[in-house]
Order: C-alpha cells, then structure tokens, then sequence
C-alpha cells in the first residue's frame, strides 16, 4: 500500500510540472485560434525559423502545440482536450502516458510527432498491425500535410516492389507511421546494402510507440531474424533423429514440460558420445552433432504434431497458437524446421541462415527519445524504465470512468464454464445490451460461436483474420443486441460507440472468456467498454481447466481439480466463491507475467553480445559505404597482418604449403619460390606480389578515387561475408550453450565467452578475405564504358 502511495505522489507531482505547461499552451489558444487559416500553415515556418535561430523544442512547444491543436480542429474537427494535452506533453518529454482506452491516442500523437519533426530529423509512430499504421497515416496525415509537412507510411504489400529510392523518400518524411516489425526488418535490410544507393534510413530520431506495453514487451521476447542465403545442407538431421528416438526418458534425457525444455542427462550425454564414438560432445569438434542432437530433441518432444505444426502435402506448416492459424511461409529459425520435417519423414526444406537479427530491446533503444501511449502501462513501469529507460505518467481521464468491473466467476471444469458463460450471455442479451465476449485464443473462440448459435443467438466472429474488415464489425459492437465473439486480438485499436438507448441499458458489456497470461491484456479487453465515460461493464470466466491455471496454477489447485474433476460431484455446476481461488488465479497470472519478464531478460542478456558486436560491424560498414573511412594508410597494415597471422600459425612452413595459400589468396600465376622459408624472406616475397597486383589494379583504374573505391568494395564484401556467418554463429552457439546450461553450466558467461572468442576470429577473417578480394578479383572495363569488378 505504501507503495503504491508514493508511486501516485510521484505521478502527481510529474503532472503538476506538466499541467504548467499545458497552462502555457492554453495561454496561447486564442491568439493562433484569430489566425487565418493561411496564417496558421505559415506557423510551420516560423516554428523551423525559430528552432534555426537557436531555441529549443521545449521552447516553442506551447505555440507549436497550440498551433496544432488549433489545425486538428479546423482539419479533423477534433480540438485535443486538456487531458490530451496532458498525455502529448509527456510523450515529448520521453515518456508513455498511460491514457485510458478511447481517450484519443490517436489525436493525442499529433501534438508531440509535429513538434518533434520540425526539428527535420523526422518523428515516427509505431502501432502494433500495417491496418491500424496506414488507417492513421490516412487520417492524420491530412492535418500534417495542411501544415506542411510530410508524411509516410512504413508498411507495404507483400508483393510491392518498393525500390530503395522510394524508401528513402517514405523514411525521409517529416512525420511516418509504420509498425514495428516494418521498421526492425527494415533497419536489417538497410544493414545488408552494400551502397549508398542502396540505402534508405536516416538517423533515429523520435519514436512514439502506440500500445507501447505490448509493443516493447509482449512482443518483443524473441528476436527479429532476416534469413537468407541456404546453408550447406547438412546430413545429420536423419542419424540424429534415430538417435533421439531410442532415448529413454527420464534416464537419458528429461522433458520438464513447464520450463519447455528437454535435455540429455548425463547418461544421455555418456551414451551420444558412445552412439557417435566422439570424445566430448561439448568440444568444439562436435559442435554440430551437438546442435543437430538438440534439434531433434526438441522436434520430437517441444513440437506436437496439429497442436504446433500440420502436415500439409508433404509439408511441414507452422501454426499460430494464439490464433490457430495456418503461418503460411513461415518457417522456424535456425534448423528447428527441418528437424520436424525429419521427425516427420516429409522432404527437407533448404536450411536457411540468419543474416541479420535485432530485438525490439536494441532496436528501440537507438532511437535518441523513446516515448509511447498504452491503456495499461503502469503495472510493467518497472520492466519498461529497466530495459528502455522511459517512465509511465497516468494521465487523467477526460470524463470519469464508469465501467463497472465485476470479479471474476470461477468454475472447476471448462464444460461448467463454457455453460455458466453462454447463460450469462443469453440473460444479458435478452435485454438488449451489446456484448463482446473475448477469448484467448481462436479455438475457444470457435467453440463459444457455435454455442451461440445453438442458442439461436446471431452474432459476428472475428479472430484477427481480416483486420480492415473486423474494424468495421466492431465499431458497431456497441449497438442494441449486437453480440461479437472476438480473440483478444481482434479489433484492436477500433473505436466502439453505444448505439441508441445502450447507455440506459449498461452500455457495452466485455465477457471474458479467460483471464490472460498477464493482467495488462485483462486490462485492454476492459477497455473496450467504458470509453470516453460511457457506461459499461465487465465480467470474466474462469475455470480450474484454463491454460493458465494449469500452466502456474501451482500444486494445490492441480490437486484440487483432479480432486473434483468428476460429473458425479456434488457441486457440478457451481460457482467456486472461496476467496483463496481469486487469491489462486491473481498468484497464476503473477507467476505468468514474471516467466514472460525473465524470458525477456534473457532474451536482452543474450542479444548484448550480439548487439555490441552488431554495432560495431554497422558503423564500420556505414563509415566505408559513405566514403569516411580513410582507406589507404589502413591496406598496408591489413595485408601486413594478414601475412604475419599466416605465418605465425604455420612455424613449419612447406613449398606446399605455401603454394596452396599463394592460390588461394593471392595469385595464380607465380613463377618462383623464395631462397627459404625464413618469415622475414616469405613475407618480403608475398609483399613484392601483392604491390605488384595492386600496380597493375591501380593502372587500369588510372584514378586514385576508383582504386580507393575498389578497396572499400574489397573490405566491405569481406566485412558481410564474415559477419553474416557470424550472426548466424551466435545464434547457434545460443541453442548449444542453452542446452550446456542444463548440464550444470552457467550458459550466458560461457556466451559471451565463446562469442567474443568467435569476433576475433571474424576480425582476423575480415582482414584475410579482403586481401583476397583485392588480389583475386579481376576488373573490367574503362572509364568510358565504366568498370566491373568479379570478385572470386
Ligand atoms: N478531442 C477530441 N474531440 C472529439 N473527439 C475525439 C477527441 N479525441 C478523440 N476523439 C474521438 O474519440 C474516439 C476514440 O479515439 P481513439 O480510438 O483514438 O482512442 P484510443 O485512445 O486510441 O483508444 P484505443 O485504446 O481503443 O485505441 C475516436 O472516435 C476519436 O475520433
């Protein structure tokens, strides 16, 4: 409780600070509201005039708020409330404000992204779904655009062919509205061009991040990966999948079904090395048996065949747990498929690796002001100050809520609950009151739908399929006798208005189907009713049997239900009303929000390695791609150290085997050896080689700013080959360790152990295989026609 005090003393005190502010920002109301139409778009100009002669953003805020607000008026017919101006001054200042459901986000963010673009470094907004991003780009942009600036939207077709020029255009806008995933995958591939041309990302400057709570945490537990390029097929999958199957549980390897995780014991181990005849599986030698004996593992035991995957044509097809949908084109990471194609004696897909990866956790925190907007952002402020530094600011709402939120109604069975539901909805339905009755997942959801219409209750489905079309389903779930079944998903972001005579009724009626694995979703489905002070209610179900008891639910509950799990019992049907089953079904859903925070902990721990490494590889590409990386002084000390790294791991140097590293990385014609193989004398010898070359280069380009550009091309091609192997190293070596970890060692040390050890072995590769790109590659051409270089 005390706690919880200060929390609300320090919120109150932050808004105090901001409620001078928005006092400024009233102040100045009048004076742009007397402004003509013609005067007010010239406000853009004297706002970016003033910002050039050296005030600062937080200077010219409470005009250039006020000039806005005024514009979302005259433009979009909404002048932003107090409150909006409120949660607007947080988001600029690098918070989230947390704003109640229909309390006009969207409106909200006009304030803070027009402030922050007129600095021209540009202001991105993220949502969750590409309907939502193009929906707002649509309807907000018209104020941007009237106030002269630009605006883009991040998100395209599958089949858009969008050239870079045109990214960079979209991206270079004042103002763009994308996704997350659309900027992540965006950010990769921008990192993979090998060109100025080819690149179209400017600086990060400003984000604001809409449903900032599911964005930066729910969804942001594993990485984002941009595969490519097939790897060498390997042959271990089907010896491996033998293997695992004459394991015996428990002796030779565990399955603990709550962590989902499998793992050879010690004996398990004993018996590989024995099945393989190998010393040690944890040596680097075995590294991919290793790995390979991972992936069958979890393919037989982690992956249950029409529960995670189907077999569709011989094909192995992911689904959607949450939605129970087909993931067409979707594959898992880094072998996991083709284990389970094994597993399931169906062809193998070519392996593809990863080229690039990048959590949210990174991804967001190179944006130099992070800010967001959620319905439900205080209860993870915690995580969301420890992993992106941004503090929660409640903002008050416009009118006082008048949800009534009902506790929950328990029951032991889902059979008992799913009746104890759908009587509920036909008591509440035949007053007329609108219901959306939300469920988890798309199977329960299907299950409540045909019970509705054995009910003869008309109703619409959504389960998140159609996003564009649901929206406009759900706008009119408030409407008198409207029943919508909808997943958790489903119609996200879509304002819901009471129809005629609703609020008399109640207004909008929320039915949970199942509290969710954490309170925050609870908390959004809520919202769906009660908007902008409209009357409303909800109401959740819950039985013993839900995933999330059964998954946290803890031993006593578990034994409580098997207890009663029979028809004959006395109580069948029954409301469970004891305190301790709320207590049990809060302490589940805690266990269950606090499994998600350390998998994100994890998640972050593990990508530090990368993301350190992965920064200094971007930079080194970006300083050669535009031309600031001084190269010349730098060839001599790479070749140099090349040789020497050569020669010192090969003391007892032979004519052959000097002879096949002249071929491999320096020439194909050499007509002599040298006098011996002292070092000194070998590497003079390869010194006269390499100038040599380097001259006859230097003469067909007869221009020091091509050859310059011919070695950057050189490093650069070096540079990616080297490092998309190594991203794809880490993320096997991250399986390997994981599964290390569970033989009794401490897996992220011997991470960033191992990865560092691999990104100077890269470091020393890079250097290798640019001096055999330089010397190898041929170039075509003259500087008339323009030249082509084929590297080897
Ligand atoms: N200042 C305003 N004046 C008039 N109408 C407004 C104002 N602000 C928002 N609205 C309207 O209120 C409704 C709710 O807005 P919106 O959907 O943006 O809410 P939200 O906070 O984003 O809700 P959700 O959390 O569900 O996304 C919309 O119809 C919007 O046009």
């Amino acid at each position: 409780m005390a706690v919880k005090q200060k929390e609300t003393l320090l919120n109150r005190y932050k808004l105090r600070k901001i409620r001078r502010i928005l006092s400024k920002v009233n102040q100045r109301a009048d004076y742009y509201a007397a402004l003509s139409d013609q005067e007010l778009q010239q406000q853009t100009d004297v706002f970016r005039q003033r910002l050039d002669a050296g005030e600062t953003l937080d200077g010219i805020l409470p005009d250039a708020f006020a000039a806005i607000r005024e514009a979302d008026k005259r433009v979009l017919g909404k002048y932003p409330y107090d409150v909006q101006v409120i949660g607007a001054i947080a988001m600029h200042q690098g918070n989230i404000a947390e704003m109640k459901t229909g309390e006009g986000k969207t409106l909200t963010a006009t304030l803070p992204l027009y402030l922050n673009a007129l600095s021209g470094k540009g202001a991105i907004l993220v949502t969750t779904n590409e309907y939502l991003a193009r929906r707002d780009a649509q309807e907000m942009g018209r104020v941007y655009r009237w106030m002269g600036l630009t605006v883009g939207v991040g998100v395209f077709d599958e089949d858009e062919d969008i050239s870079a020029a045109e990214k960079r255009q979209i991206y270079g806008s004042d103002i763009m509205y994308s996704t997350s995933t659309a900027l992540g995958f965006d950010y990769l591939i921008d990192n993979l061009s090998g060109s100025q041309a080819d690149k179209f990302l400017r600086p990060f400057n400003y984000v604001i991040v809409d449903e900032a709570d599911a964005v930066l945490l729910d969804n942001a537990q594993t990485p984002l990966i941009i595969s490519g390029q097939p790897r060498v097929q390997s042959n271990l999958f089907h010896i491996c999948n033998q293997f695992v199957l004459t394991l015996q549980e428990e002796e030779e390897y565990k399955h603990d079904k709550d962590k989902k995780i499998v793992y050879l014991t010690g004996a398990g181990i004993a018996y590989a090395e024995e099945f393989f005849d190998i010393d040690d599986l944890y040596d680097n030698k075995s590294y991919e048996l290793n790995r390979h004996i991972n992936l069958a593992l979890r393919a037989q035991h982690l992956y249950q065949k029409d529960r995670d995957y189907v077999v569709d044509e011989d094909e192995v097809k992911l689904l959607d747990n949450r939605t129970g949908r087909l993931l067409e084109g979707t594959r898992l990471q880094s072998g996991i498929h083709q284990a389970i194609e094994t597993k399931e004696n169906v062809k193998l897909t070519k392996e593809s690796r990863a080229m690039g990866s990048v959590t949210y956790q990174s991804l967001f925190n190179m944006f130099p002001k992070l800010s967001g907007m959620t319905g439900t952002g205080k209860i993870a402020e915690d995580e969301l100050i420890a992993t992106y530094k941004v503090p929660v600011i409640v903002v008050p709402t416009n009118s006082p809520v008048q949800r009534i939120d009902y506790p929950d109604r328990i029951y032991t069975t889902l059979p008992e609950k799913l009746y104890a539901t759908i009587s509920y909805v036909k008591e509440l339905h035949a007053t007329g009151q609108p219901i959306l009755l939300v469920s988890g997942t798309v199977d329960i959801a299907e299950i409540y739908s045909r019970m509705l219409l054995q009910e003869g209750i008309a109703h619409n489905t959504l389960t998140a399929k159609n996003l564009a079309k649901e929206a406009l389903i759900i706008q009119e779930a408030g409407q008198l006798g409207a029943v919508t079944v909808a997943t958790s998903l489903a119609g996200r972001g879509t304002d819901i208005k009471l129809g005629e005579g609703v609020a008399e009724l109640g207004g909008l009626a929320v039915v949970g189907t199942e509290r969710m694995p954490n309170s925050r979703v609870d908390w959004q489905l809520r919202g769906r009713a009660g908007r902008q002070g409209d009357p409303g209610m909800s109401q959740f179900f819950v039985s013993l049997e839900d995933e999330l008891l059964v998954q946290h639910g803890g031993k006593r509950l578990n034994r409580y239900f098997e207890k009663n799990n029979h028809t004959e019992r006395a109580n069948y049907g029954y409301e469970l009303t004891s305190r301790r089953y709320h207590r049990a079904i809060s302490l589940a859903q805690q266990k269950s929000e606090d499994k998600a925070v350390s998998a994100r902990e994890n998640t972050i721990q593990f990508d530090e390695s990368l993301r350190v490494q992965r920064q200094k590889i971007y930079a080194l590409r970006d300083r050669l791609i535009y031309n600031e990386a001084d190269l010349s002084g730098k060839i001599k000390e790479i070749v140099t150290d090349s040789i020497s790294h050569y020669l010192a791991t090969h003391p007892n140097l032979t004519e052959r085997d000097l002879r096949r590293y002249l071929l491999d990385n320096y020439t194909y014609r050499f007509r002599f050896f040298p006098r011996s193989f002292d070092p000194k004398i070998v590497s003079d010898f390869i010194w006269t080689i390499v100038r040599e070359e380097l001259d006859k280069k230097a003469a067909i380009f007869q221009n020091e700013e091509k050859m310059a550009e011919f070695y950057r091309l050189s490093v650069l091609k070096a540079i990616d080959e080297c490092w998309i192997e190594q991203v794809d190293n880490l993320q096997q070596l991250k399986g390997i360790v994981t599964m290390r970890a569970l033989a009794q060692r401490d897996s992220l040390s011997e991470y960033y152990h191992d990865s560092l050890i691999s990104y100077d072995k890269m470091s020393q590769e890079v250097k290798d295989l640019a001096v055999r790109h330089m010397m190898l590659s041929t170039i075509e051409g003259d500087s008339q026609k323009g030249y082509s270089i084929y590297f080897v």
